[in-house]
């Protein structure tokens, strides 16, 4: 048993419900503990994943949020900074899986946080246990 982080940007409540849920029953599932951790938005996760790290308590980290394109190209600042933060951690041989939808509209975002279609919280979960089984493999 090991204990895991979600990380998660609260943007859209209903929608990151659904996420979580998903990422809580593959972990959980895998006879794992979760807790898990709010910030504002996806850009401060890897940061928030970071500061975590430093403190040692946990085996793995599941990145949670939803980015919905607006108006302007903060869409692609915020998708692409927040992928680019968790890609480096993860470069650094971390275990996180990133469950952050990036998608155009809100009904991209249902079928894909929704545990029972495309379930893509409980998908990040599942990249987060792949890479600490990898971490001790190569150990
Ligand atoms: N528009 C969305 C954001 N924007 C907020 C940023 O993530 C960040 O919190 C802010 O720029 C302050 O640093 N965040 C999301 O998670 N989802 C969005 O749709
Ligand atoms: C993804 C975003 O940053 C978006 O929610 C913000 O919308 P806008 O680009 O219309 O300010």
């Amino acid at each position: 048993m090991a204990r895991f982080l979600i990380v998660e940007a609260r943007f859209y409540d209903h929608l990151n419900e659904m996420l979580i849920a998903g990422a809580r029953a593959a972990l959980e599932d895998a006879g794992h503990e979760v807790d898990v951790l709010t910030v504002p938005g996806a850009l401060e996760i890897p940061g928030a994943i970071s500061l975590a790290i430093e403190s040692q308590q946990y085996a793995g980290y599941v990145a949670i949020g939803v980015v919905i394109r607006g108006e302007t190209y903060h869409f692609e600042i915020v998708a692409g900074e927040s992928a680019r933060g968790i890609m480096a951690l993860t470069m650094d041989g971390m275990a996180i899986g990133n469950g952050i939808l990036t998608t155009e509209n809100e009904q991209q975002a249902i079928v894909r946080a929704d545990p029972s279609q495309l379930d893509k919280g409980g998908e990040a979960a599942k990249a987060a246990l792949a890479l600490l089984n990898l971490q001790a493999k190569f150990a």
